[in-house]
């Protein structure tokens, strides 16, 4: 839109100002004006007075110059024409407006004619005349220029008669009757002959003492005049002249002499002609100030009046206004200028009012966002103070703290974690490098890797250290760090989290001991033997000294474990593996190899030290222990293998210093054996037997034989223990005790168990069908067997599957089944009790039976050891028998004794109550159909005797 375009291009207080401007413009001009007007016209005053006043100056030196004259003529009486010349020749060159200087001499007509004649006699050519030229005309009265000076230009007034001149006339007789200068009225001068006009200015010279004081006596004593011929117009005009105020455009100058200043009175013009003055122009009016009212000023001069007229003229119009104009353009144009600077100012104020919006509006929006931002940052500050108070919560609840470190890898801060849960100093730590506070960091490996993996700048996991707290205990710590930068990339530190770890380090410790330790007595286990030994086969390898490895096993350990419990046997073989190590030297080892085996490694002895220390290992063994009160002595078995001697090798030390043991053992224990290679033989046997076991039940190789258990009353058979053969195809038949044991280490027992249980029930079921009546049938079961969680349901289901009334079936088992946990044993026996089924304990009396415990066992049999039966002879060990005779009665058990040979055995144990017995005497093990054969003779005791 152009006009709102335009209103906004002028603004209201840019017009305003412009008003305002151009209001003050025109006061300031009106007022300028009015001065300068003021000013001009007082100028136009001052001018106008400066030439009325030189003026009448001129008209006063000039009647005082005829005063002059008319003194000297006063003074002097009588003037001659030559004093008269002499006098006034100064005067009229220092004066040269006067035209002349006269003297008129009053003289009659005579007088005049003599006067005439007389002058004619120097001036030939001299004759009075009147105004007209014309020859002297008698009158009463004469008044004759006479002397005038200069002569030359005024000759035609020489001699002239001014009487004749009415108008002068007129004036000297006022003159004459006043006695007072006067002047004569504008008149054309006799010897003018130009168009100039002049007066002529007079005082009467009366006769030297004549009285005056009446106009009578002044006529009457006159006798003439000094005057002075002035040229009216040169008159002014050398006075202004004089007065340097002849030129001025701006006025015009009139001067009249007489009554009024009719034009006829005119002595001087000067300037513009007369004329009224032109009318001002309109503009010139409306500006209102003007002047134009002439100056004048009349004075009075030798008895005439003088009338200066000045008269403002036209005057250029620009010189004289400049100041008010310049006034008026300045004050536009400041006015323009002005109004155009607060336009623009205003344009600008708007302009910057609409940025200042804009901006506002920009800052609004920037303010709210601002607002968003800040309202943001605020939820993101307190998330971080959430997380941040967060993470101390955590940190101060979780075992761990935090570190940082500065460039230089010192500590800057570590939470207090550090200090109270790993009893450290925290005036050591800030300021200083992980390796300052551990100086062994220059030295170990670890030290150097940690540093170069810092100088690296990269992060690190799970490093451990340990450190002497302020408590004097040693703490572990483990600490990860990773490397901080800033945004430019550049290193600023590392930062990381700690914990204490001194607990778990101790579980380590405890736990590497222990997987190195045997956890009974703290010896060396099977692990840390083998690191032993190898660093012993090491040594003997680099000092060449000899190495030997001796493999120490005790001697009826079982038994003590057996009859007296764990815990005795527990402190036996505490009290043993003490006394092997103090048997040995502290450099040397004494290791645990299982049970009751131990192994001594022993290096730097000389050769023929060996036996002495096997000697002195076993006095130091045999030594009473105090195991429940009692004294008890054990002996051990030792085999000794020597590196390097008989092709043992490193890896075969301890194997061979156990054949040579095994050997030992079989020599009757208690004694050392040194390995041979022979000893191998036997090993290589059992390893023999052991591969051939595993394939034996799968091969059938295994076959029951059954030995009668014999009534000891009626002489008859009651029932047949079934007892296991193996009969190997290159082995031939093997004894139970030379694999039962292997089976027993190896697991099959389980298995073979399981078989011959089946095998039993079934053939005891077989001969109850063959009509051989119920037969007690005796199973061994092993204590690998008795620990089996199945036993309880594969008992049930082979009675169930082989028909075999429970009843029929005698469960043996020996006294250190159910040591371990008596308990559990008393509650499977009765489980399996439950089942129907009979319980024996077999071999009864070579583990120290506790009799206390029979009493809680759900059993009925004891079978009394053979070893008893064997010394029946022996009155000590009969007195066994007869005790366990009596104790099984006690308990209302039946006694079977084992191992019976001979008939006074026999009657030893049925005088005694024996119920029944079983051994050779009566018959060996049988197979099978033997044992039906026996059974079908009808077999008994009786007839065995016979
Ligand atoms: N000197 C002598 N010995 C006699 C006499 N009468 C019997 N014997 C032997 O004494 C052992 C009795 O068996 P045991 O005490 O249960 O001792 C058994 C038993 O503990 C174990 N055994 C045998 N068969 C089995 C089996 O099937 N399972 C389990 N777990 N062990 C079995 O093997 C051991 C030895 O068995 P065997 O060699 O058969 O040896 C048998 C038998 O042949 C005798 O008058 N004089």
């Amino acid at each position: 839109m152009p006009s709102s375009r335009k209103s906004s291009r002028i603004s209201l207080a840019a017009i305003l100002t412009l008003m305002t401007g151009l209001a003050v413009t025109g006061l300031l001009f009106v007022a300028v004006s009015a001065l300068e007007y003021s000013k001009m016209e007082l100028s136009f005053q001052q001018r106008g007075h400066m030439r009325a006043a030189a003026i009448r100056r001129g008209m006063d030196d000039t009647l005082e110059l005829v005063t002059i004259l008319n003194s000297l003529f006063r003074t002097m009486g009588v003037v001659d024409r030559e004093q008269f010349a002499a006098f006034t020749q100064p005067l009229l060159e220092r004066y040269p407006f006067v035209q002349a200087f006269n003297f008129h001499r009053v003289m009659d007509t005579a007088s005049a004619r003599r006067y005439e004649a007389e002058v004619r006699k120097q001036h030939p050519d001299f004759v009075l005349h009147d105004a007209n030229r014309q020859p002297l005309s008698p009158r009463p009265q004469h008044i004759i220029v006479d002397y005038l000076e200069p002569l030359e230009g005024n000759e035609a007034a020489f001699g002239l008669d001014v009487a004749s001149l009415p108008s002068m006339a007129r004036v000297i007789a006022e003159a004459v009757d006043s006695g007072q200068p006067r002047t004569t009225t504008l008149m054309k001068l006799e010897q003018e002959r130009a168009l100039q006009k002049g007066f002529v200015m007079m005082i009467p010279v009366y006769r030297a003492g004549a009285e005056l004081g009446t106009a009578a006596q002044r006529r009457a004593a006159w006798l003439g005049n000094t005057s002075a011929v002035i040229r009216s117009a040169d008159l002014v005009q050398k006075i202004l002249l004089a007065a340097d105020l002849l030129d001025d455009r701006e006025l015009m100058l009139q001067v009249y002499i007489g009554d009024d200043t009719r034009p006829a009175n005119l002595v001087y013009t000067r300037g513009a002609p007369a004329d009224e003055p032109p009318a001002p122009r309109s503009f010139q009016r409306w500006l209102a100030f003007d002047y134009r009212e002439p100056f004048v000023r009349t004075f009075s001069a030798a008895g005439k009046s003088w009338h200066v007229r000045v008269t403002p003229l036209p005057r250029p119009f620009l010189p004289h206004h400049l100041g008010s104009l310049s006034t008026l353009v300045g004050g536009a144009l400041f006015s323009l200028l002005t109004a155009a600077f607060v336009n623009s100012l205003a344009r600008r104020s708007k302009r910057v009012q609409r940025l200042v919006d804009e901006r506002t509006e920009a800052l609004k929006a920037s303010n709210d966002k601002l607002a968003e931002d800040v309202a943001a940052r605020k939820r993101t500050e307190e998330a971080l103070q959430e997380s941040e108070h967060r993470f101390r919560r955590l940190l101060a609840l979780s075992s761990d703290w935090y570190w940082e470190q500065d460039e230089e890898f010192r500590f800057t801060n570590i939470t207090g974690g550090f200090f109270d849960k790993g009893k450290q100093d925290p005036k050591l730590f800030i300021g200083k490098t992980r390796w300052e506070l551990h100086p062994e960091m220059w030295d170990n490996r670890w030290g150097r890797d940690h540093r170069a993996t810092m100088e690296a700048h990269l992060p690190f996991t799970n490093l451990e250290y340990s450190l002497p707290g302020v408590d004097g205990a040693v703490h572990w710590f483990s600490t990860s760090g990773e490397p901080v930068f800033d945004r430019e990339g550049k290193f600023k530190g590392y930062r990381g989290t700690g914990t204490e770890i001194t607990e778990r380090k101790l579980a380590e410790q405890r736990i590497q001991h222990i997987a190195h330790h045997d956890v009974l007595t703290g010896l060396p286990n099977r692990v840390l033997l083998q690191d032993r030994l190898s660093q012993a086969v090491a040594f003997a390898n680099r000092s060449g000294k000899p190495l030997w490895v001796m493999l120490i096993d005790l001697d009826r350990f079982k038994f003590v474990n057996d009859s007296l419990g764990h815990k005795a046997g527990d402190q036996l073989l505490k009290t043993v593996a003490q006394r092997l190590q103090d048997s040995v030297r502290e450099s040397d080892t004494v290791a645990r190899l299982s049970g009751d085996e131990f192994v001594a490694i022993l290096t730097e002895y000389p050769e023929e030290a060996t036996h002495d220390i096997a000697q002195r290992i076993m006095r130091a063994v045999t030594q009473p222990a105090m195991l429940e009160g009692k004294e008890f002595f054990v002996t051990c078995s030792i085999g000794v293998a020597v590196y390097g001697a008989d092709g043992t090798s490193a890896q075969r030390l301890i194997e061979h210093a156990d054949i040579a043991m095994y050997r030992a053992k079989k020599l009757g224990r208690n004694n050392t054996q040194f390995y041979e290679p022979a000893m191998n033989e036997e090993a290589r046997e059992r390893l023999r037997i052991e591969s051939a076991l595993r394939n034996a039940l799968e091969r059938q190789e295994f076959v029951l034989h059954y030995q009668p258990q014999v009534d000891l009353q009626s002489g008859r058979i009651v029932g047949m223990e079934a007892l296991l053969r193996w009969q190997h195809p290159e082995l031939g038949m093997v004894a139970p005790n030379r694999f039962i044991g292997l089976a027993e280490e190896t697991g099959l027992i389980v298995e073979i168990g399981a078989w011959v249980l089946r095998t039993a029930c079934a053939q005891a079921r077989s001969w109850m069908d063959n009509g051989h009546g119920m037969l007690r049938i005796a199973v061994n079961l092993s204590p690998r067997q008795f620990s089996e969680p199945q036993l309880l349901s594969s008992i049930a289901e082979v009675l169930q599957e082989t028909g075999l009334p429970p009843a029929c079936l005698d469960i043996e088992l020996t006294e250190g089944l159910f040591m371990h946990d008596v308990a559990q044993a008393v509650e499977l026996l009765h489980k399996l009790k439950a089942l129907g089924l009979a319980l024996s304990i077999d071999d009864f009396g070579t583990g120290y039976s506790s009799f206390s415990y029979l009493r809680h066992f759900p059993i009925d049999v004891l079978k009394i050891d053979r070893s008893f039966v064997s010394d029946i002879s022996e009155d000590d060990e009969a007195a066994i028998v007869v005790s366990i005779i009596a104790l099984a009665h006690n308990l209302k058990l039946r006694v079977i004794a084992e191992g019976v040979e001979t008939e006074s055995q026999v009657d030893y144990l049925r005088r005694h109550g024996c119920d029944e017995m079983q051994g050779y005497y009566f018959s060996r093990p049988l197979p099978a159909a033997e044992f039906e054969q026996l059974l079908r003779q009808g077999r008994d005791l009786q007839t065995v005797a016979a």
